[in-house]
């Protein structure tokens, strides 16, 4: 490493020589490249296709999931995973998060050691329930301060085309935080960093499916006053839920929570509003699916959630009546989570 004027080391000089591996070539895998790659840093990516590989080195794109954007030239793509993560000082996952455990598997040898783990994931595992944190220090035999996790409102292709945005970096040690914090920026990419590891990473996985529903209600028709109460109702449900967890509430009203509350909600280019939207507009289930090309978390995470939410007692009438949808049980054009069936007359803000 080399050093600046007085004898110090800079920000650019560290970046210049931080070496960076970005697993999974997706939409937010390669988009998070794009942004480690603006922030100075050299960054390999492993794409699980070759000729995906190949396009991100020969034509700087990665056209099935970014099409229209040109890759800074500092992105090096490869299928062959130890090529990828041999040197990296960060390691960054970005795969469905149902396939999360399996890949930690392969690379398990892999990853070099003391180096930060970085989730960019918005998913629960099915069955274990875990959070892909938890799922990475269980796999990897690694302490939780080397694990951090990205959240916020990040949807891939506007930030792909650098429109400006921010993040939260997580982590229960703020040297971790930090450091990937520092890779995690550039002109257009402002990283905070939080200690609160499970409400900032309940939050990308909460607001997936309070979009869902948005979808839900927008493909059956209903207008502004529904979904503005769906959204406000679903914060609740939120920070009800990560607040039973262990997370900070101030978490769920940040850019974890809130914000990414709102930029899933509002974006036609959400994945998992879109799969909403389907089901409002009478397709089912596998039909939903079938007619999915990218990955919608949310359609995974409503039988965990409402199953964690279960144990500890917490309502969820959002969610619940997402998965009575999903299931074919409930008519889309039925859905009405935010309004009370109690004879009670609610509380509520
Ligand atoms: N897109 C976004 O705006 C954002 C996404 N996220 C989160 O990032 C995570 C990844 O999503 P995203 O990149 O959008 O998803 P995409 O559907 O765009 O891409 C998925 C990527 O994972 C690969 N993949 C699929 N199945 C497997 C598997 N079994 N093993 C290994 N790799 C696999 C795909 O490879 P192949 O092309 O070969 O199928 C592809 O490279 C999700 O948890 C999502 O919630 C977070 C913030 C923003
Ligand atoms: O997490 C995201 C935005 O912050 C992306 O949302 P979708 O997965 O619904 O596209």
């Amino acid at each position: 490493m080399c050093m600046g004027e007085n004898g110090r080391v800079s920000l650019d000089e560290v970046a210049e020589s931080r070496r960076v591996a970005v697993l999974g070539a997706g939409s937010w895998g390669t988009t998070f490249a794009k942004i480690l790659a603006d922030g100075g840093s050299r960054v390999s990516i492993w794409a699980r296709r070759p000729e995906v590989a190949r396009e991100i080195m020969q034509s700087h794109r990665n056209s099935d999931y970014l099409p229209g954007i040109n890759l800074p030239l500092g992105i090096d793509a490869s299928s062959m995973l130890p090529e990828v993560l041999a040197g990296a000082q960060q390691v960054y996952l970005s795969v469905p998060s149902q396939s999360l455990r399996e890949n930690l598997r392969i690379v398990r040898e892999l990853i070099p050691e003391r180096v930060p783990v970085v989730s960019l994931m918005k998913g629960v595992e099915k069955g274990t329930r875990y959070r892909m944190s938890e799922v990475i220090a269980q796999e990897l035999d690694i302490a939780p301060e080397r694990i951090a996790v990205v959240s916020g409102p990040n949807l891939a292709l506007e930030i792909a085309k650098q429109q400006p945005t921010a993040a939260v970096v997580s982590s229960s040690s703020l040297e971790t935080a930090s450091a990937v914090a520092l890779a995690a920026r550039n002109p257009y990419f402002r990283s905070f960093v939080n200690t609160d590891v499970v409400g900032t990473e309940f939050g990308g996985v909460l607001k997936n499916l309070i979009a869902v529903a948005i979808g839900i209600v927008d493909g059956v028709g209903y207008g502004e006053n529904t979904k503005a109460s769906i959204i406000t109702r679903g914060l609740v449900e939120m920070t009800d839920f990560a607040v039973a967890f262990g997370a900070l509430p101030e978490t769920m009203s940040g850019l974890a929570g809130l914000g990414d509350l709102i930029a899933t909600c509002e974006s036609p280019l959400s994945r998992n509003n879109t799969a909403g939207r389907l089901l409002g507009q009478g397709y089912d289930y596998h039909a939903v699916i079938a007619q999915m090309n990218q990955t919608a978390e949310g359609i995974t995470s409503v039988a965990p959630i409402l199953e964690l939410a279960a144990e500890r007692g917490v309502e969820m009438p959002i969610v619940s009546q997402v998965a009575e949808v999903l299931a074919g049980t409930l008519d889309p054009r039925d859905i009405a989570p935010h309004l009370t069936t109690d004879t009670d007359v609610p509380q509520g803000e």
